[in-house]
């Protein structure tokens, strides 16, 4: 079974959040599996780029609306990933320094009509095609309906929904950059009066996952004003619970680590991290250390970091490290915090790999009070690196981590976000780290949870075998 991802981050190529991490393992996993699975990703002007070569496999031009785009098949000269990658390069759309901006309609359109056209040079279509969020949701839309595409009519194709949040909207007045299909179904694209790509995926996917079983379920209540879509479409949407490249993400072997370690010797690892973050940070290792890494959006529950971490540092004796990027408003009142506590608050605020790696090694608890959060694999990277996950019970946090009050019990859980939830819950972390036998048997408790994909790598493949023809 020949599979193909499309989808616009795929890591280590091109990753703004977790988007990447899925699309960047999870072919990995499938292909050990007996399936053939592959990715096809823009081609962007970033690190990745500058640091390989890439070979021409086609060149060729698109069509949209009355423009006209070159478009190049790249792929690696040398194989560094474990699937094969191709790369669409639009030089006039897509090769630029970020992933997403503002206007990205005709970038990703272009995108998935070039991904198209190439497919259908092939001398062999996919059995299955795998298309990610809502900068890929007008494939489905256009293998059923585009004229030129009539030769894909019958190829399974999948969506997967990593965030309803974002839909890719934009006008009617843009009708004409879709290729040519049959007026009479323009409804299939519309919602609410836009053409939005992730409810025309919606519609015309033959199935729809989303990255957790909850997350499923928690979309039909609130989903962006796609709720009684996807109440409509439910027997043909399932939730499958994301997993971790344990390969990448393991504090035995990670290269970004000060210090390497494992379940035997985590509290010295982990003490090593935590000392260098500290040493770097101007914080005192000596204190529990609590983390945030993400996006500094609404979701996430960011806005409301500057009131928590005030109230809760002039409460506690703790250190508290965050490392995002997002919201202006927020960054500005994080960095007027900084002075109001130094020694005990920082931030970095951007984007780093390496130091996301030691902050989940370094830190003793990582906070996630989302406000949605479709899967997060943030906590089960903590867990695997023996820090303690303290999250707003919603979606995949719901169904990766259980209250230390509760059997088998190993985070922290708090139903709702608001200042006084996170701050109790912070508290209770605090508790527990004061109990250092707890605080450590939890540790290696949880650095054994095993959240790799491989249950469900295999799940997504008997999904594809249900549908293939
Ligand atoms: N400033 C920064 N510096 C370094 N690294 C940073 C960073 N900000 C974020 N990251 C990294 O980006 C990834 C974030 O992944 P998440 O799954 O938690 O969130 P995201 O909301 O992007 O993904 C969406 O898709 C994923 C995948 O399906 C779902 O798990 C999730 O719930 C959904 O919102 C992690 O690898 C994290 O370490």
């Amino acid at each position: 079974m020949n599979i193909i991802h499309i989808s616009a981050e795929c890591y280590p190529i091109a990753k703004v959040g977790g988007l990447a991490d899925v699309v960047g393992a999870l072919p990995k996993y499938q292909n050990n599996e007996n399936v053939r699975s592959q990715v096809i990703v823009p081609f962007y002007d970033n690190a990745f780029t500058k640091a390989n070569s890439f070979a021409t496999i086609q060149q060729s031009s698109i069509i949209l609306g009355d423009q006209s785009y070159a478009f190049n098949i790249l792929v690696l000269d040398e194989k560094p990933l474990e699937f094969d990658v191709f790369f669409i390069d639009i030089p006039d759309l897509l090769f630029k320094n970020y992933v997403y901006s503002s206007s990205d309609t005709e970038r990703f359109l272009a995108f998935q009509i070039a991904t198209l056209d190439w497919l259908l040079t092939w001398e062999s279509y996919p059995d299955i095609i795998h298309c990610h969020d809502h900068h890929t949701g007008l494939i489905p839309f256009m293998l059923q309906e585009s004229f030129k595409y009539e030769a894909f009519r019958k190829i399974p194709n999948i969506l997967t929904i990593h965030n309803a949040q974002y839909q890719g909207w934009f006008s009617h007045d843009k009708v004409g950059l879709i290729p040519p299909f049959n007026f009479d179904h323009v409804g299939l694209l519309d919602w609410g009066g836009n053409i939005n790509p992730l409810a025309a995926a919606i519609k015309c996917a033959w199935r729809i996952t989303t990255v957790s079983p909850s997350y499923m379920e928690e979309l039909k209540q609130a989903a962006n004003g796609l709720e009684p879509l996807l109440s409509a479409e439910s027997d043909k949407c399932v939730g499958i619970l994301n997993g971790i490249d344990t390969n990448v993400w393991n504090p035995e072997t990670d290269h970004y680590l000060v210090k390497n370690y494992k379940l035997k010797n985590v509290s010295a690892g982990a003490t090593a991290n935590k000392k260098h973050l500290c040493n770097a940070f101007n914080l005192n290792p000596k204190k529990p250390l609590f983390a945030f890494i993400g996006r500094l959006v609404y979701e996430k529950g960011s806005d409301i970091f500057p009131e928590v971490f005030k109230q809760t540092l002039e409460e506690n004796d703790i250190s508290i490290l965050l490392l995002g990027s997002g919201n202006p408003e927020t960054e500005a009142q994080l960095e007027a915090l900084k002075p109001l506590f130094t020694g005990r608050f920082n931030a970095h605020i951007g984007y780093d790999e390496q130091l996301s790696h030691i902050v989940y090694a370094g830190a003793d608890f990582l906070l996630m009070p989302s406000r949605v959060e479709p899967c997060g694999l943030n906590q089960m990277y903590a867990l695997r690196y023996g820090t303690i996950p303290i999250v707003r019970s919603i979606g995949g946090l719901k169904d990766t981590v259980i209250d230390i009050e509760e059997e088998n019990g190993f985070g922290i859980c708090h139903q709702n976000v608001t200042v006084t939830e996170i701050t109790e819950a912070i508290n209770r972390g605090v508790a527990l780290y004061k109990s250092q036998p707890k605080y450590k048997a939890i540790q290696k408790q949880i650095m054994e949870i095993d959240h790799s994909w491989d249950v469900s790598a295999q799940d997504y493949i008997k999904l594809y075998h249900s549908i293939k023809n």
